[in-house]
Parts: C-alpha cells; structure tokens; sequence
C-alpha cells in the first residue's frame, strides 16, 4: 500500500505532560504509518504510553510536537472543528461503564449513531439491531446495563463504536472484560470489516491471545517503538 493511503500516520510524534519540574515525556519520536484494513495491535509495559499514543491518533488530545496525519489530515495546529469532524469517522472503544446506566443496549447504541449526523430513526434502529446481533446480543437489546453481565456491557459499547461504520476503530483493552471465546470473536469481527470495508483497527491489549490474531504488533517501551512484527 501507498504510504500516502495509509488513515494513519505519525511522524516524530513527542509528548509531554506535566509542566516544570514535573514535565515528563511520555512518547518519544514515533513514526508509523498503519495499513489500511490492518488490526494493529499495541503492547508494551503499564506507562509506556499506549494510551497516550492511541488518544492522539484519535484526535483525543493536542499533537504537541510532531505529525499525525488522520485520514489524510494533518492534526498538528489544526482548528477544532477538524477534530470534530473526523471523530465522526472514528470508532472508540475504551471502557465498558461508559455506557449511559438509564438507557437500553439498543439505545446506547442509537448514541454512537446520534453523534454522526441526521440519521432517519429506522434506518438508526435497522444498523444498531444489525449490530447488536454481530456481536451477539439480539436477546439483550432491551436491557438496562445493569442487567447485563461486564462482557455483554463491554460487546454493547463494541457494537456502539462499529454502529456507524468507522473508518477507524481505536480500541483500549477492548476484550479485558470478555471470556476467551468472546474475546476471539471480538477481535474476529474487527478483522472481517477489515477485509470487508477497510475498516483500520489499532488497539492496546495486554491480552497475550489476541496477538496471534493481529496483522503487526507494535512494542512501545518508555515512549518508544522497540518492536514492530507484521504478521
Ligand atoms: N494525564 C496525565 N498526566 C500526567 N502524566 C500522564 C498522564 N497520562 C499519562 N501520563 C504518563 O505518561 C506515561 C504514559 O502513560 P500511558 O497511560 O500512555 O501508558 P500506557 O502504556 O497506556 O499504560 P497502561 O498500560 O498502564 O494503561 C506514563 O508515565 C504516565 O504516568
């Protein structure tokens, strides 16, 4: 693939956080540029700056230092409503209890679909049925998250964030709170859209199994690439 096709790219991507003596970098020169319809998997020890590197790509936080080009955009100094619009294209999965506890799956995941735009309410209840079903809750479309065990809470907020069908699919520990069968199906899933839509997936796991699974995984260590395999 062309690099310039890739919906990801950093190039000497810095980060800090903290100011004075409290400063502290947390990514150091990162430079990636991830496939098209790729699952791409991120590893690396507790606070050696996964998240921090996911939640830039996702236009969650200001590029300080460096490039990351989204979607053919490139993020650093770039207006507001750019970041606006291209998390419309995005899909988040980050913790299960972030669903909304008063309302149904079924309209948790209509949210995931309200943020995108005007949708007519059929075609909405049509795509979050279909998705529901994919990830395997037709039965539980009803109900309130506290009626539904973590993985089904965590398959909800899944189905959430593929509901508009994203360009990109970023995920934090997305199959943390699955069994090992879900987990597999979850991470299978994301691979089909791959191959099907070009959906792109970069996820952080600490979850040995998926890494058979993945087309590359990404070693970050102290805020620096230290492995890339591709699968
Ligand atoms: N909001 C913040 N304020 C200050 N320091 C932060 C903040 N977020 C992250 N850090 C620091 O940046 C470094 C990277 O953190 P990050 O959360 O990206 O690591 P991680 O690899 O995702 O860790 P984990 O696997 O534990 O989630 C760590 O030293 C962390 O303490």
């Amino acid at each position: 693939m062309a690099l310039d096709d890739a919906p990801l790219r950093t190039s000497e991507l810095n980060h800090w956080f903290g100011a004075g003596e409290a400063r502290k970098q947390a990514l150091f020169d990162v430079s990636l540029s991830i496939a098209r319809g790729s699952l791409t998997v991120l590893v690396g020890p507790s606070g050696s700056g996964k998240t921090t590197l996911l939640t830039l790509l996702g236009c969650l936080r200001e590029v300080q230092d460096g490039s990351v080009v989204l979607l053919g955009h490139e993020l650093h100094g770039a207006r507001p409503a750019l970041g606006v619009a291209l998390r419309r294209r995005l899909g988040f999965i980050f913790q299960a209890h972030n669903l909304h506890e008063s309302l149904t799956a079924m309209q948790n995941v209509l949210m995931g679909l309200q943020v995108k735009g005007r949708v007519d309410k059929a075609t909405a209840e049509r795509a979050a049925t279909h998705a529901l079903g994919l990830l395997g809750l037709s039965d539980r479309m009803d109900y309130l998250p506290a009626n539904l065990s973590g993985g089904q809470k965590q398959r909800v907020a899944i189905a959430r964030a593929l509901v508009g069908n994203p360009d990109v699919v970023l995920a934090d520990e997305p199959t943390a709170a699955l069994d090992r069968e879900s987990g597999a199906n979850v991470v299978d899933l994301l691979k089909r859209l791959g191959e099907a839509r070009g959906t792109t997936t970069v996820m952080v796991t600490h979850d040995t199994r998926i890494l058979d699974l993945a087309d590359r995984v990404l070693t970050l260590e102290d805020g620096c690439i230290v492995g890339d395999q591709q699968r």
